[in-house]
Parts: C-alpha cells; structure tokens; sequence
C-alpha cells in the first residue's frame, strides 16, 4: 500500500488508515465470537461490522441473534475503542441502533429496492449525525440506487455513503453478484462527493477473489472496502465461503495497492495522450461503421416491410453471435464481451427495423 488519497467528505472526519476498510462477521453469533474477532483486526480496521438481522432468502435460516447483539457491540466498541456497523431494515432496528449508539448503519441491497422500506427507515433516521451507508438494489437498477440516497437526503441526513455489493442474475456466473462496474461508476458520477465503498465479499461470494476484486475497486477510485471477516470461517453461521480470517484480511490490506489520482510525470502524461489520440481516432472509425451497419439494417428493413417479413431472425442472429465470437478471439476479445456488445448491437437493429415495419 502506498500513495495516499484524499478521503471524501466525512471520511476525513474519521481520520481512518488507508485503505478504509470496514470489517467483522457477516453475523453475530455469541459474545465469544464478536470479540474474538474484533480483537484480532483492530488497530488495522476503523469500523467493525456485524450483522445482527439478517435477510434470508428462505425461511428457516439463521436470520440474526438479534437486539441481544447490540448489548456485546457495545462491548467491543468499550474494549477495542473501535466504531460499530450494522444493517437496518426497519424504524424498529434504527431505533435500536440509535439507542445503542451504533456508529453506521447500512441499508441493505435487499431493503434498497423498496422504497416504502427506505423512506420508513429516513424517517427514522431524520437529521441524524451517524454515519448512513446505502447499499446498491440487488437488482441493476441505478435510479432505485439514486432514490435511496435521495430520500436519505431529504431526511436531512449529511453523511452518507454508498456500498456496492454487486447485483444478482439470473445466469450462473463467476461471482455471487456481478459487479456490473458501470453502475458504480454512474453513481460515483451521479454524486461525487459521496464515499464509495466496495464490498468485495458479497460480489464474489468467495474468500480466494476477495482480494483481486478489492483492487480492482481501488483502482477505480473506490474511497473504502468492507470485508467479511471471522476467526473460524468454515463455521461461520451465514455466509461461510466468503468470509476471510483476521490474518488473510491483514495479508489482503497489506498487498492492496492505492494508486494516484493525478499523475503528474511529464513523460507519462505525453504517452498517455499520444495513445488517447489513437484511441479517439479508432471511436471515430468504429462509430462510422456502427453507422454504416445500421443503414444496411435499414434498407433490410424496408424490403422486410414490402414482404411482411418477420424482423428477429433468429437463425441468422445465432449465426452473427457465433461467428463474431470466433472472430473475436482471434483479436483477443473475450466471449462475454463480444456478446454483450452484439446484444447491444442487434436490440438497436431490430428497434429500428421494428420502427420502419410499422411506420403509419
Ligand atoms: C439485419 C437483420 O435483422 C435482424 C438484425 C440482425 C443483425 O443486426 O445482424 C440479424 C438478424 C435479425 O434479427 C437481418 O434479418 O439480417
């Protein structure tokens, strides 16, 4: 770790080691257990984290020890003087966490995209100091993402700070929540000067991806990271594969770099404009033939319209897809990505076709 950032708005305030990071147990599971952990990561760690409800997907799962998990909070805060993080999901668990003077409180993905939940739980939260950390809508859905924090805002509440946990599909993937990257950086667009913190346990579901997803979070300026942590992960009561322990975490921050912002090397800067001017001659190019393609598709759109030809063809889609992906590879371009540029590609072609078909 090296090169140091400037933290954003009230991280500032906490005066936290680089990178920020924000970890503990997925659950709380008994007095033991809290401190244990908490014991083993302070001094590295600024906020310890433990859930005390938790969402489950179905019934019949450990769902959190509940408000009893407050009171042994309270005691790792009173021994380790470090500062408490728990989910809330209802009024109920805000004032709870009010009342045991818990430090942040985050609202889950699950609770995110409800906005009847999120607005119980800013009212709850009116004109608090402590901190409020938003996490993203299970579901990709930037402006469900925005309106939480926007109806935190308007409860009047100032620190406020976004988590990224990834968005669940319905495909089987490589991670538990694909990050989808864009989303997070739309959000850290949409409101810059709101900390940005990367869960890197819920996106890969997985304690060896841990770390490199933790990387790939701070090089894209992401302001903190919250890391599962338990001494015994194996027998973790929830979430048992993702969680690190206190030395793997410690091992991960040490590795993590932190680079710079602005570089200011002259040679670096001509380089890097040099290859730029490439670049944006090649966007040129591609949009140009992206252009070029799209009138083709229409004057097939014409002839479909004079026949009352179907606009999916399906067989001759399947066929584009397949020989794209081909071709992709022999220019080193991944399969997943070439798919999801000619998803793009052909939803415009088909749009446009569908318009010319119908055209009155
Ligand atoms: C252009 C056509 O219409 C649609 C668009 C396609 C494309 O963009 O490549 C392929 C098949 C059709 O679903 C076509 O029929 O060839």
């Amino acid at each position: 770790m090296n090169n140091k950032v400037s933290f954003n708005n009230w991280l500032t305030d906490l005066n936290a080691e680089q990178p920020f990071v924000i970890a503990g147990p997925c659950s709380a599971e008994t007095p033991e257990q809290v401190l244990e952990i908490a014991h083993a990561i302070k001094g590295n760690v600024s906020v310890f984290r433990a859930g005390i409800w938790k969402p489950r997907t179905r019934p019949g799962g450990f769902e959190g020890v509940g408000a009893i998990g407050l009171k042994w909070l309270q005691q790792v805060k009173k021994e380790t003087g470090m500062l408490l993080a728990i989910e809330v999901a209802t009024a109920e668990h805000v004032r709870l966490a009010l009342e045991y003077d818990i430090d942040v409180l985050w609202i889950g993905a699950r609770t995110t995209v409800n906005p009847f939940a999120v607005q119980e739980i800013a009212d709850a939260l009116q004109n608090t100091h402590k901190v409020v950390l938003i996490k993203n809508p299970v579901n990709p859905d930037l402006s469900l993402w925005i309106g939480g924090v926007e109806r935190l805002q308007n409860a009047g509440i100032k620190k406020l700070g976004l988590v990224h946990r990834g968005f669940s599909t319905y495909e089987k993937t490589n991670y538990r929540n694909v990050p989808e990257w864009q989303i997070a950086i739309d959000i850290k667009e949409k409101f810059p000067h709101i900390p940005l913190i990367c869960d890197p346990s819920h996106i890969t579901g997985n304690r060896n991806k841990v770390e490199e997803v933790a990387q790939q979070a701070l090089d894209l300026h992401f302001d903190g990271l919250m890391i599962e942590t338990h001494t015994h992960p194996d027998e973790a009561w929830s979430d048992a594969a993702q969680q690190v322990t206190p030395e793997q975490l410690l091992d991960i921050m040490g590795r993590l770099q932190i680079r710079d912002v602005n570089q200011t090397d002259h040679e670096f800067n001509i380089k890097l404009q040099t290859y730029r001017e490439r670049i944006d001659k090649l966007d040129t190019s591609m949009l140009k033939i992206l252009g070029e393609r799209m009138l083709i598709v229409d004057e097939i759109g014409h002839i479909k319209r004079e026949q009352n030809a179907l606009v999916l063809q399906i067989e001759r889609w399947r066929e584009v897809l397949n020989k794209m992906k081909t071709e992709g590879s022999q220019f080193k371009l991944g399969e997943d990505f070439v798919t999801s540029l000619y998803k793009a590609i052909h939803q415009e072609s088909i749009d446009r076709q569908d318009k010319i078909i119908n055209k009155k």
